[in-house]
């Protein structure tokens, strides 16, 4: 078997899918995006696109080993981007040569169903409680919400009250028939964190999530060390070469690598089970479609260490489609009470709406996240 050609579709709300095709006929999709860098990665794409052409996609490890030793620069989100995208489109291949889910070929189930969890809150966490309420009825129990909205270096009592009344708020609503973890998004310093966390402490929000910005990262032992809260991170980190140093310093508990930003299913595959030998629970990033959705439930679907899986139905990005607007069949994320099955269908087990996709790519706008500034002017992490 041969690719033949390479085709990608940027497409609302913030996603881009990827087309593999080959001369057997059979067709492969990848989901290849950093969200509000589409165009870059698309470009990157493409510029591996003609090493692709004519090779046999089902050397996916040796595709993979050209596309990231090939690069002399090398890493980092754009380029591991557009690999986890091609990636992603050659195992959906070699599945559907093959006649089997994707992870029949990583070696079978080790669980029967993946417990997923809910995006509440948006931007500016509020009115979280009415979104869990709503969600409970649909059977999630697993929330994660943005822990503060901006926050200076050295903020105010107000500022750190507010975060806390917002979770104490959730705790005296639900108590411990809920879970949540707190995303801190990286717009918490070093020093504010350590506050943060200590006051957030008594409500055992289930994991605090990026507690500090990823170029940060030798703060979090540091971090862990003064709470028993479970730090989680790994959404701004993109290969093996950068988790492993994490891994080793210790700190972090949940590691939350990207299918679509780390490398695909074969590099977050080995991600997973670096952090089960740390004994770090494995909790893949995916606020984004359904291809970078289904790739981490494969990888979900075969590691004893995975715990929980982010989806981004009903996310406050997802305006202009949601999650399976582009899926020609629903049932092929059979979602019970929070719970995901296994796929049944070959390769990546989903079934895309071409005809829908190339409509929706003809005006994609070109998303942005926004940028916040704090009252005096400065640059505030989003
Ligand atoms: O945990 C999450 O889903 C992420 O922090 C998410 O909010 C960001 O990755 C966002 O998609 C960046 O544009
Ligand atoms: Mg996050």
């Amino acid at each position: 078997m041969q690719i033949t050609k390479i085709t990608t579709y940027r497409i609302p709300p913030r996603w881009m899918l990827l087309k593999i095709e080959t001369d057997a006929g059979i067709v492969g999709w990848g989901e290849p995006v950093i969200e509000g860098r589409a165009r870059t990665v698309e470009t990157a794409v493409h510029e591996f696109t003609p090493n692709l052409i004519g090779k046999d996609p089902s050397r996916i490890n040796d595709l993979w080993h050209e596309m990231y030793r090939g690069s002399f620069y090398r890493g980092g989100p754009i380029l591991m981007s557009a690999i986890a995208g091609i990636d992603q489109a050659l195992w959906d291949i070699k599945g559907k040569a093959l006649g089997v889910p994707v992870y029949q070929l990583l070696g079978g189930l080790v669980r029967d169903k993946m417990k997923t969890y809910s995006w509440v809150g948006g931007d500016r966490p509020a009115d979280v409680i009415n979104s869990i309420r709503k969600l409970r009825e649909s059977g999630f129990d697993t929330f994660k919400m943005n822990g503060t909205e901006e926050l200076a270096m050295i903020d105010t009592s107000i500022a750190i009250d507010a975060a806390v009344a917002r979770v104490a708020e959730i705790r005296s609503a639900f108590g411990n028939e809920i879970e949540f973890g707190l995303d801190f998004h990286g717009r918490v310093s070093a020093p504010m964190a350590k506050v943060l966390l200590r006051e957030l402490e008594p409500y055992r929000p289930l994991f605090v999530e990026e507690p500090v910005l990823a170029e940060n990262a030798e703060h979090y032992p540091h971090l862990a060390a003064c709470t028993s809260i479970p730090l989680a991170a790994g959404e701004r980190m993109y290969s093996r070469w950068e988790f492993k140093r994490v891994f080793e310093q210790g700190g972090i508990s949940i590691v939350q690598p990207d299918l679509s930003h780390a490398g695909g299913i074969t590099e977050c595959l080995k991600i997973g089970s670096m952090a089960e030998s740390y004994d770090v629970a494995l909790a893949p990033h995916c606020p984004l479609g359904p291809i970078a959705l289904a790739a981490c439930l494969h990888v979900d679907f075969v590691s004893h260490n995975a715990v929980l899986q982010e989806q981004s139905m009903g996310i406050h990005y997802n305006n202009g489609a949601e999650l399976l607007d582009y899926v020609l069949n629903r049932d092929d994320f059979k979602m019970t009470d929070g719970y995901i099955q296994p796929f049944t269908k070959p390769g990546l087990g989903v079934e895309i709406n071409e005809e829908r996709v190339i409509e929706a790519s003809k005006n994609a706008e070109d998303w942005r996240n926004p940028i916040w500034r704090h009252p005096d002017g400065s640059m505030a992490e989003w």
